[in-house]
């Protein structure tokens, strides 16, 4: 234990708060990784469309990863560069194999290699079905398209992608979520908004048809407000997979970006868990849109560990993770905003909350209001640092030594 850590352990303590629970519960804490942030959100098919379902990555800093192999070494590196053991998040278009299946034709073989190495890693894996950069998503509709044989065929990827993720979960002991993002939407303001609102209702009816255990597979659905080419409506909005989620019994899957940018998602948390079992995380950093910034240590992420914290979410929270920017080393960028999601939930596991809520309980606003801003200077980065020791994990100078020296040796890539 270091001196520095000690004094902090102290100081602490003078508050009522024992930093050694704090640091034993955030070692529990599983984060998913997603691993589009690795190689742009481009995958490993070959190419049959051109709809990105309005996501995009900017920027072309060197060392995409270009393989599957290419990216668990870059995935590899990351998680030895972060504390505490963690779940990898893989969308279809990612399979490993020699064959070419079309996505109503995957299946399990094709992911085999991920869930060996997972196996290796001693990680879990989530999944989602992939309905973008594809021929049959040029329209900017899928499961909710008028033309039945285009919603069947998304169904059945659908299907595909949930049995999927049950036999990963199943393989690895630890039930995988499967997360259904459609990128549907109109451009234009639509005449008929309750047709397609309808139409994908019963296009993922029958997708979820199948009930698959949850000790293998959970399922999610994520909403959005808008996206580039669907400006004017999103069919699957926030309010339609509310809705689905509460009478389905589904995960809603909460998306930073995915809200109006003044609305605290945070503050979603609490109302939502009142009527859902469990609830997903993509902790995101919008900039005046979906933008999908790496995130930082900021407000609206310390707001969102410490609602996890202060509600008592966390052990019915998937923290997953959605950002891709490739104008900076792909690598350093999951470490940098992982690592953020864990000092943040950290900060918050350092919170004197039975002080807290006594204050507000007594109406008492000038002590909650004093005791936040007090607690601002307590010595978080020393117990952080502590964390990272433990776990044989660098900080400070040698983690950007590390950082850089991994991004110069893949920066040759073509
Ligand atoms: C690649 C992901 O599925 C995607 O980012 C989705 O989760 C999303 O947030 C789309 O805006
Ligand atoms: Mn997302």
């Amino acid at each position: 234990m270091s001196k520095t850590y000690d004094m902090a352990r102290e100081t602490f303590a003078q508050w009522g708060i024992d930093s050694e629970s704090a640091l034993q519960r955030l070692a529990t804490i599983p984060i998913s990784m997603h691993c589009w942030q690795g190689d742009d959100v481009v995958g490993f098919e070959t190419k049959t469309g051109s709809s990105g379902g309005g996501i995009q990555a900017t920027g072309n800093h060197p060392g995409r990863a270009r393989t599957p192999d290419e990216l668990r070494a870059d995935l590899e590196f990351a998680y030895a560069q972060i504390p505490g053991n963690h779940r990898l998040n893989l969308h279809a278009m990612y399979l490993d194999t020699e064959e070419n299946p079309d996505r109503d034709e995957i299946e399990f073989r094709h992911f085999a290699p991920w869930v060996d190495w997972a196996k290796g890693q001693g990680i879990g894996l989530d999944f989602n079905p992939t309905f973008f950069a594809h021929a049959k998503a040029d329209d900017n509709l899928t499961l909710s398209h008028p033309d039945k044989g285009i919603r069947d065929f998304w169904i059945e990827h659908g299907k595909r992608s949930r049995e999927i993720a049950a036999q990963m979960g199943a393989a690895l002991g630890s039930a995988a979520v499967n997360n259904i993002w459609v990128p549907d939407g109109y451009k234009d303001t639509p005449i008929d908004r309750m047709a397609a609102r309808a139409r994908l209702e019963a296009s993922l009816d029958q997708m979820l048809a199948d009930p698959l255990g949850a000790a293998e597979m959970r399922d999610a659905v994520e909403s959005k407000l808008f996206g580039i080419g669907v400006e004017a409506c999103t069919v699957g909005s926030h309010e339609f997979y509310m809705g689905y989620a509460i009478r389905k019994g589904t995960l809603l899957c909460l998306d930073m970006g995915h809200f109006h940018p003044t609305e605290n998602v945070a503050d979603k948390l609490s109302a939502v868990s009142l009527s859902l079992d469990e609830i997903l995380l993509h902790v995101s950093r919008p900039m005046r849109w979906d933008s999908d910034h790496v995130i930082l240590l900021d407000d609206s992420i310390l707001s969102m560990a410490q609602e996890l914290v202060t509600a008592d979410l966390l052990d019915r929270t998937r923290i997953g993770l959605d950002f891709f920017d490739a104008t900076i080393s792909r690598t350093a960028a999951w470490v940098i905003g992982t690592r953020n999601m864990q000092k943040a939930l950290l900060r918050a596991l350092l919170l004197p909350l039975d002080q807290l809520t006594k204050a507000e309980t007594a109406l008492d606003y000038t002590t909650r209001l004093t005791l936040t801003e007090e607690f601002k200077d307590l010595p978080f980065g020393a117990v952080w640092d502590e964390f990272c020791a433990r776990q044989d994990v660098p900080t400070g100078l040698p983690l950007i030594r590390e950082l850089d020296a991994y991004q110069a040796a893949v920066a040759s890539r073509g």
